[in-house]
C-alpha cells in the first residue's frame, strides 16, 4: 500500500534546512514520495503555493531566491491548519534558533500540526512552555519530536525514551554533549600538543557548520546545559528540576569576560584572538599533567545534580584517545546497563547529520 505522504513546511532554510530539502528530494528520487514541502521561509523570504501545492524541489533555489514576501509566523498555525484540510498530515519543521517561533508550537500541536525540530529552545526553556506543549500534543494527538536538538541526528533522545518506557531507571547520563566543542577541545588539546591557536580552531568549527548561529552559545556551554535539560526532563524524577530552563544548570562558561556582551557572531570572532594566551595557559598546564582538556555535561539522577564544564583528563582516558571531529559520545548508567554504560558515539554537530535526526523524525510522524 502506498505511503500516506506528509506534508513539511521548513521555517529556517539556513545551513540544516537547506541540507534537509536537499535530502527531501534526494529521497523523493530514490523512493516513491513520502514527503511533500509544501511551504520554506528564512527570516526575510516566504515561498509557498496558495493551494499548498507540493514545491518542485528541482527549482526550489530559484524560486526560493526571487521569492519575496515577508515571513508570517504569527498567521502561520492558522494557515497550515488550512492547509491540513482533509485530514493531510502536516508537519511543522522549526529549522531556527528563535525563541519566537518556539513559543508558537502548542497554537500548531493545538490545531493538529506536528512539530518536527532541531531547535532546542522550547524544550530547554521554562518548564511552563514545555508543559504547554505537551498538554497540546497530548490533547490533539498532534506530535512534537526533537531526537536531533540532542547529538544531532544520533539516536540520543529515542533511546533516552525507550530505556523509560520498558522500565529502566536511569542512574547517570554523562558525556560529550557539544560537537563545536569536542571538534575544539579534540584539535586544540591532544595527547602530543595543538593543532593550532584556540580562536583559529574556534573559526574552522564554525565554517564546518557545526557552531550555533553565535558561537558564543556553544563557548558558554549553554547549549550543553539546554541538551542537559532537554534529556532530564524526559527522565520522570527530574522532570520539573529545572522549572527555568539551562540556565539553573551549573555551568562553566568558556566566553571571556570582555566578550560576554558582545551581540553580534562577526565582532565576537573578531575579537576572540584577544584571548588565545588565555586558553593556551590552560592547554599548556593540562598538557604538562599529561592530560587533555574536554567539555562534559553530566546528569546524576541520584544526587539531582546537573552540571556542564570543562575537565581534565588523562591522556590515556577514552576521552582523549578515542573522540576526533564533531564526536559527541554519551554514556546511559541505568540499573540495567551496569556496570558497564549503554554508549553511544558519532558526528553531533553539522549540516548532513543533524537534517538525518530532522529528516528520520518527519518519517516517523
Ligand atoms: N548546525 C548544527 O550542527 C546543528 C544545529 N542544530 C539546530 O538547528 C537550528 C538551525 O541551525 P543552523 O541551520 O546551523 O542555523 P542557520 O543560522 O544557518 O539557519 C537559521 C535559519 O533560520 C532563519 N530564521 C531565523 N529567524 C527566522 C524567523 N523568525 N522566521 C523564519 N526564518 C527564520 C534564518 O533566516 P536568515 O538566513 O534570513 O537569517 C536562517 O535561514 C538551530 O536551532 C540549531 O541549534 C541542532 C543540532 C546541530
Ligand atoms: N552547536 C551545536 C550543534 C548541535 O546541537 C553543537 O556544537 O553541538
Ligand atoms: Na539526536
Amino acid at each position: 500500500m502506498p505511503l500516506k505522504p506528509v506534508h513539511v513546511a521548513v521555517v529556517g532554510v539556513g545551513l540544516v534546512g537547506t541540507e534537509l530539502v536537499e535530502q527531501i528530494a534526494k529521497l523523493a528520487t530514490a523512493a516513491p514520495r513520502a514527503v511533500h514541502v509544501i511551504y520554506m521561509s528564512s527570516s526575510s523570504r516566504v515561498l509557498y503555493d496558495s493551494r499548498f501545492a507540493p514545491l518542485d524541489l528541482s527549482v526550489w533555489r530559484q524560486q526560493f531566491t526571487q521569492a519575496s514576501a515577508a515571513p508570517q509566523i504569527y498567521v502561520l498555525p492558522t494557515v497550515l491548519k488550512s492547509a491540513a484540510s482533509g485530514g493531510k498530515r502536516v508537519v511543522l519543521v522549526d529549522c531556527t534558533s528563535s525563541d519566537d517561533i518556539a513559543a508558537k508550537y502548542p497554537d500548531f500541536l493545538n490545531v493538529g500540526i506536528h512539530v518536527v525540530t532541531p531547535n532546542k529552545k522550547a524544550f530547554s526553556g521554562s518548564l511552563a512552555l514545555y508543559d504547554e506543549i505537551a498538554g497540546a500534543s497530548r490533547a490533539t494527538g498532534a506530535k512534537f519530536l526533537n531526537e536531533a536538538t540532542v547529538g544531532a541526528g544520533l539516536p540520543i533522545i529515542g533511546t533516552l525514551k525507550d530505556l523509560i518506557a520498558t522500565g529502566d531507571k536511569v542512574l547517570k547520563i554523562e558525556g560529550v554533549l557539544s560537537g563545536t566543542l569536542s571538534y575544539i577541545f579534540n584539535e586544540f588539546s591532544t595527547t602530543t600538543g595543538s593543532a593550532g591557536s584556540f580562536s583559529s580552531i574556534v573559526k574552522a568549527a564554525k565554517q564546518k557548520g557545526y557552531t550555533e548561529p553565535h558561537p558564543a552559545e556553544d563557548l558558554s556551554g549553554f547549549d550543553v546545559s539546554r541538551k542537559l535539560t532537554i534529556l532530564s526532563r524526559l527522565i520522570p524524577s527530574l522532570r520539573s528540576a529545572l522549572p527555568n530552563g539551562f540556565r539553573s544548570v551549573a555551568t562553566t562558561s568558556l566566553v571571556p569576560e570582555p566578550l560576554k556582551f558582545v551581540p553580534g557572531s562577526e565582532e565576537f570572532m573578531r575579537r576572540l584572538p584577544d584571548h588565545d594566551a588565555h586558553f593556551e595557559k590552560l592547554r599548556a598546564e593540562a598538557f604538562e599533567e599529561g592530560m587533555v582538556l574536554r567539555f562534559v555535561g553530566v546528569i546524576d539522577v541520584e544526587k539531582r545534580e546537573i552540571k556542564a564544564g570543562l575537565e581534565k583528563y588523562p591522556f590515556s582516558h577514552p576521552f582523549a584517545t578515542s573522540l576526533s571531529g564533531s564526536d559527541n559520545i554519551i554514556a546511559f548508567h541505568t540499573e540495567r546497563y551496569s556496570p558497564r554504560p549503554l554508549i553511544i558515539q558519532g558526528a553531533g554537530a553539522g549540516a548532513a547529520v543533524t537534517a538525518m535526526g530532522v529528516l528520520s523524525d518527519i518519517l516517523k510522524v
